[in-house]
């Protein structure tokens, strides 16, 4: 199954983070599309997050992509830490109950790519 076809699992800790190794697959395929050519997502903060910035027309689309970013991750129970501004989202996820990334974080962020569309 393709991450955006995924669907996240409860996580209440007890694993381990991904490694650079485990991540490296899951961040090739959330790459691996057009979009990402120009705008990949970044693991960030020591292999404990991923990041990417948004560009959006103006204010009202901004918080239009963020009330349907907060639609998809209440459904997933899986949520992203968020920078709002005019015409920009900034997305930062990472899974707190293990202190950093698990696949949880490479599904959500696919499935907001296809919001983004
Ligand atoms: C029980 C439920 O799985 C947890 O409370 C969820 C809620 N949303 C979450 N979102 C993120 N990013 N990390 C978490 O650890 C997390 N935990």
């Amino acid at each position: 199954m393709t991450l955006t076809e995924q669907h996240c699992t409860p996580c209440e800790g007890g694993q381990e983070p991904l490694d650079e190794a485990a991540m490296a697959p899951l961040l090739e395929e959330l790459n691996a599309g057009e979009a990402a050519a120009t705008n990949p997502w970044a693991v960030v903060s020591g292999n404990r997050a991923l990041k990417k910035g948004y560009k959006l027309k103006d204010f009202v689309q901004a918080v239009d992509f963020v009330n349907r970013i907060k639609d998809l991750a209440e459904a997933e129970n899986h949520h992203p830490d968020l920078e709002v501004g005019y015409g920009k989202v900034v997305v930062r996820l990472t899974t707190h109950a293990i202190g950093g990334l698990s696949e949880n974080d490479f599904i959500l962020a696919a499935r907001i790519d296809a919001l983004a569309g």
